[in-house]
């Protein structure tokens, strides 16, 4: 009989990945567990260390520990940080994917001679491509797009094809596994328990009246500090006798002013991404983009020129942000993506 596979699985100390732990052993892999510590924020180590612990015990695997602080603050916090400072909105999680969890997490597969790597994540791969998970509303194919193609064929994810409501009644009916099942969901950026600017807060001043400014240029408000606000936005500023809702259109941090404009004027037709991150060859395609997480793709035409990507979408699109991720795809298929500059 050949030896059996080697697997090693992310462990949060959440129910998905705890699962996704269980799903491969049943299957007969050899399992180890990593937790990582990513960031910084007090007291969260402790408890979902522990909680990854129970999992790992529960399963009968040997759970590995690993201090990355120093790196995720070096790859994605800092960035993140960086990233509000230029009046731009980050993507830490893509960020992370990349650097950390199919990062950091490969290396470490290979040091201990895993032949896959696994995570709870909602999302499908056949080894050459990412797809979108089975489950539309837990889909998270977006945050991946930046992943090292190269590493795809040892990538697994039990979880792509379930429902994220049958892993809880899954880990519920487990006696041993209950407490996983009603956990509360985690926050969408791991180290903002609040807001993002309360984050921010301790590492630049985020807090300092400036001008709003409308699309002519005339000082008509007042604002509270522009990383207070992300392209969309539509509270939290002052225009002096309007009557229809505006929104922010640009941020311009050097001279801490920000544009508001109608609905009409966050229209974006056109969009220019760099960094990419294609999963094929090919230089000019029509296909559908997502601008941000939790929109519809929308159609489009890209030609890729000088390791830029200019984008012409079909239809405006509104809210689109500097520093978000534009991610291609054709149905249900990641065909790459990268960072937008310019839009
Ligand atoms: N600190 C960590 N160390 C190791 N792996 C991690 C860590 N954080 C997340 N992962 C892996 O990445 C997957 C997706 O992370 P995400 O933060 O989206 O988790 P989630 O949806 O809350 O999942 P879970 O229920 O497993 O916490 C997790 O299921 C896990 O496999």
């Amino acid at each position: 009989m050949s030896p059996k596979k080697k697997v090693l699985v992310g462990m949060s100390g959440g129910v998905d990945s705890t699962v996704t732990t269980l799903l491969l052993k049943e299957e007969g892999y050899e399992v180890e567990g990593l937790y990582m510590k990513l960031h910084s924020k007090p007291g969260y180590h402790e408890i979902h260390q522990a909680r990854a612990q129970k999992a790992a015990d529960f399963v009968g695997i040997k759970l590995h520990v690993l201090d990355l602080q120093e790196k995720f603050n070096k790859n994605v916090f800092q960035p993140f940080i960086d990233t509000y400072a230029e009046g731009k909105t980050p993507n830490p999680c893509a960020l992370c994917n990349r650097t950390m969890k199919f990062g950091e997490m490969i290396q470490f597969a290979d040091q201990i001679g895993a032949d896959y790597l696994a995570t709870g994540h909602y999302i499908k791969t056949d080894g050459e491509f990412f797809y979108q998970a089975e489950d539309d509303t837990k889909d998270q194919s977006y945050f991946l797009f930046y992943v090292n193609k190269e590493i795809l064929p040892r990538l697994k994810f039990p979880l792509g094809e379930r429902k994220k409501s049958d892993i809880k009644r899954l880990a519920a009916s487990i006696k041993g596994l209950e407490s996983f099942a009603s956990q509360a969901e985690s926050s969408e950026i791991c180290f903002v328990e609040t807001t993002y600017t309360d984050v921010l807060k301790d590492h630049v001043q985020v807090d300092q009246v400036g001008e709003v400014l409308d699309t002519q240029g005339n000082v008509v408000g007042e604002h509270k500090g522009y990383m207070h606000y992300t392209i969309g936005k539509r509270r939290g500023f002052t225009v002096k006798g309007a009557h229809d809702p505006h929104f922010v259109t640009k941020i311009i941090p050097e001279k801490n002013q920000i544009i508001v404009g109608k609905r009409e004027d966050l229209a974006c037709n056109e969009v220019v991404i760099d960094n990419l991150n294609m999963f094929h060859d090919e230089k000019e395609f029509d296909t559908t983009v997502k601008l941000r997480y939790r929109t519809k793709a929308v159609k489009c035409h890209v030609k890729i020129e000088d390791d830029k990507a200019h984008i012409k979408l079909e239809e405006g699109v509104f809210g689109v942000a500097v520093g978000q991720a534009a991610v291609f795809y054709d149905d249900d298929k990641l065909i790459g993506g990268g960072w937008i500059i310019d839009a």
